[in-house]
Parts: C-alpha cells; structure tokens; sequence
C-alpha cells in the first residue's frame, strides 16, 4: 500500500498535475506532470493528526482552539475545553476515556504536561488503516525525538506496545508536521498537524509553492510561482528570511539533512547577504561558505582574511539571543538595538536585523502606543520603508506570489492609506490592496479587511 491508495477520493485530489517519484538521495518527492501556472492550486491536504505543539504554553480549547471561556475538562483529564459541546465531542470523549483509564492521579486543574503529550496520545487513538498511513510517513531516529513519551508515562499507565507507537509518532511528527495557525492574526496561536499528501513534498530553501489554511484546517496548496512540467514541487520547512547558517543546522537537527540547493551553495543568498557579519580586520562582510559534506568557512569578502569559527560561533550566539529575546519587546527597544548594537557585529542585510524589521512590520499600526494614529510621520516612514525593503528581498529570494509578499503588501497598502488620511497624496495603494486581496485569497490568517471583501463579494473564507 502507498500513501495515495490509503486516502479516500477527496482527499487524494485531482493528480492529474502531479505525480509522487522517488529519488536515492531525497526519498519519495512530488513532482509537476504539466505546466503548473502562478497561483493555480495544486492541492488540498486534510489532517490525519492534530494537536497543540510540543512547547505549547497557550491555554486554548484543545477541540475547537478558540481562547475565549476555557476551563478544565469537567471528568478531571486534565484538558482544557470552552464550552460542553466541545466536552462531549466524539474526539475529546475518546482521548478523556483514555486518559483517566490510565491516569495516576486526577487533574482537576488544566496540565500542561498532558497538553504537551496530546498530540502523539490522539496517534494511539487512530483507527487502524489511520495508523497504515501514518506509518507510511518518513520518520528519523534521535534522542530528542519522542521526549513527549516521558512527560506522558509520568502520569499515564502506558504499555509497551504503545510507549513503541508514541515514540515512532513523536518521530513521525517531528520530520512532517506543520505549523497551523488556528486563530486570528492578532492571537498568534498555532498548533502542529500531519498532513500525509504535503508530507510527501521535499524541501527547497527556494520554493515553489505556498500554503494556506481555511477555517477548518484544510490546508491548500498553490503555485507561488510558475512551475514548469518535471520540475519537483518543494515547500520550505525554514521561514524565508533565515539565513543559511540558521536555515543549515535546524535541517541538519531536526530533519536530518543538509540541503544543497542554490540558494544554500551560494553565499551571498541571492545577493541578500543575509548571513553576513562584519569583519574585525577590515569591517567588510563576512559570509559563510557551505559545501556539501565540507566544513563551512565563514571569509571575508573584502579582505578574503577567515573568521575564526570560534569567534563566528560567539557572534552568531549573541545576535541569536537578543532576536530571541527582541521578539517579544517593545518597538522602541528593536529600534534602539538595530541603531546601536546590532551594526557592532552585523550589517543590515543580517537575518537578525531582517526579522526585526518584520516584526516592526507586525507591530507598528497595532501594539498599544502604536496604534496607526499614535504614530509619527518619522515612525510611519519607517514602517513603509520596511515594508518596502522587505519586499525587495522577498524578490531577490524569488519567493513569487507567497503568503509573506500578500502580509506585506498589505502592510503597505495601509501605510500608504494612513498617509492619505494625513493628505498626504499617494497612488499606488489601490493595486497594493489588489495583489494582497488575490494572494491572501481564503486565507484564514488573512488580515480583517481582505476577508470582509471576500464576504462582501459572497465568497467563503
Ligand atoms: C516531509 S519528508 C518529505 C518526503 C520524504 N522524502 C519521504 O520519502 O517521505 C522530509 C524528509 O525528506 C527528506 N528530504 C526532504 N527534503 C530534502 C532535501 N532537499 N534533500 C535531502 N533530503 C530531503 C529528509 O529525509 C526529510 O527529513
């Protein structure tokens, strides 16, 4: 049995564009059987397991994901629901059964260790030919695939059948799962899911596609640039404005591969430069050199001199750790650390200083204080010339018509009508609104405005 003969007729699509081959050194990989043009759906992807992610420290109704009026499940299973609908739905009803028939003690309170170990707890609830095809999906061995297993047998009677099928879950999860964002933009709050078709698609840090998700947690796959007959259709399992030296070691430590594509073998990443770091010889960039199965050297493009890897290490390490630690802050304090800081050890083009500019991105017209009227004309300028910037990049980086160019579009766009109101005249936000409106179409993480124009206009977002 292959994956497409478990799926039922819906979820196994019209293929008639796409086939699944099989390469030595990738695996199972899906590929074009025609011309596939910008935009078109390629296809749609339902899930086989959903559940809150490993780090989840959200408290939201493990049923519906909604945040609002949560409590703990009222039979003592430790999770937290909204409403007794949600309580005697038949997937809540079987995974509670399940838990207080092997729980030590009662959880009267919402634990976040049973939240944490859900997801591989509903894989054992699958029904048979569920599991098949779960089993069907690429897994990697490691020590820190399955630590789920551990936080469950400390308060679940788990039997060694099971403990065997979590651990090979968690792995499962660990190499296929996706992000699914579950509420609106502004809540931020995601879970992971299995999604056997897409689990089928190999990575390229260049992709050729984006995803989206309805109201349902149906996922929907589109050509985000045009795909040509043969050509392999890849997702990116990194975010786009990870630089090489972030981008390389997560592949490496969690989906245990070293990618080889274009963009990776070419240091400057498309002319972004988004790994460089500044020279102490000569203050020039310093960029990183990868070579399949070859140690990377980090060398100055200026003075060609090599940047010790102890000393990249202590750079990279700092400018990790204040991103981190940045994106949680105020706007004023990215501001203060991108002028002061930052150009100590990076310029610009840095990923560090890109996802910043990003995040001022998300923040600026929103956060308290820094609501589109609270903002000055110099702030204002800034978010639009970050707006503009980032475009720019997406570009370089050919990300095509993805979901990030229809955000950030959109972003502009309202710099652009915010300028307006201030009467100062601008004229290109309306086709700003157009591009984002076709690439945000559907999309349930779109921003208000371009979904009321879908209900307007008697589409169903
Ligand atoms: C989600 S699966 C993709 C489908 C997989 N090839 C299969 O046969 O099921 C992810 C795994 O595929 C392999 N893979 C994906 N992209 C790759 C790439 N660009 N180069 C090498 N291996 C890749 C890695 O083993 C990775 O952990």
């Amino acid at each position: 049995m292959n994956v497409l003969e478990l799926l039922s007729n819906e979820e196994r699509n019209d293929s008639s564009s796409w086939t699944i081959q099989y390469s030595e050194a990738r695996g199972r990989g899906i590929f074009a059987n025609k011309d596939i043009k910008k935009g078109e759906i390629i296809f749609v992807d339902y899930p086989l397991l959903i559940g809150p992610r490993t780090g989840s420290d959200r408290v939201f109704c493990i049923i519906c994901f909604s945040l609002n009026n949560i409590r703990a499940c009222s039979k003592n299973c430790g999770l937290p629901l909204c409403s007794e609908a949600c309580e005697n739905s038949s997937v809540h009803v079987s995974e509670c059964e399940f838990i207080l028939s092997r729980s030590k003690e009662f959880f009267t309170q919402i634990r976040f260790d049973i939240i944490r170990s859900l997801t591989p707890l509903r894989g054992l609830l699958l029904n048979n030919k569920q599991i098949q095809l779960l089993k069907l999906l690429k897994s990697h061995q490691g020590l820190h695939h399955g630590f789920e297993v551990n936080i469950a047998k400390k308060h679940l009677r788990i039997n060694d059948d099971e403990e065997v099928l979590m651990h090979s879950i968690c792995s499962i999860l660990d190499t296929n799962t996706f992000e699914v964002i579950v509420g609106e933009k502004s809540d931020d709050l995601s879970v992971r899911a299995l999604y056997p078709l897409s689990s089928m698609l190999n990575h390229s840090c260049t992709s050729n596609i984006t995803h989206y998700f309805d109201s349902h947690q149906k996922m929907i796959i589109k050509a985000s640039v045009p795909i040509r007959k043969g050509e392999e259709i890849c997702h990116s399992y990194t975010k786009i404005f990870w630089g090489t030296c972030v981008r390389q070691p997560y592949l490496q430590q969690t989906k245990h591969f070293s990618c080889d594509c274009s963009r990776c073998q070419d240091p400057t990443e498309c002319g972004s430069n988004l790994c460089a770091i500044n020279c102490f010889n000569c203050g020039g960039a310093v960029l990183p050199m990868y070579k399949p199965n070859v140690s990377v050297t980090w060398r100055c493009v200026s003075c060609n001199s090599v940047m010790p890897a102890k000393l990249v290490g202590v750079v990279l390490a700092i400018l990790g750790s204040r991103l981190n630690s940045l994106l949680s802050a105020d706007p004023i304090q990215i501001f203060k650390f991108m002028k002061s800081q930052l150009p100590k050890y990076a310029p610009m083009s840095n990923h560090v200083a890109v996802q910043l500019k990003c995040r001022l991105v998300w923040l600026l017209g929103y956060q308290k204080n820094y609501l589109w009227n609270d903002l000055t004309d110099e702030l204002l300028r800034e978010k639009e010339d970050m707006c503009r910037e980032l475009l720019k990049l997406l570009e370089m980086l050919r990300a095509g018509q993805n979901k990030m160019r229809g955000l950030i579009l959109y972003e502009l766009y309202c710099c652009l009508q915010e300028w307006n109101r201030r009467n100062h005249q601008t004229g290109e936000h309306k086709a700003l609104f157009e591009e984002a409106k076709e690439i945000l179409k559907d999309d349930v993480y779109a921003p208000q405005e371009i979904k009321n124009f879908w209900v307007l206009n008697g589409s169903e977002p």
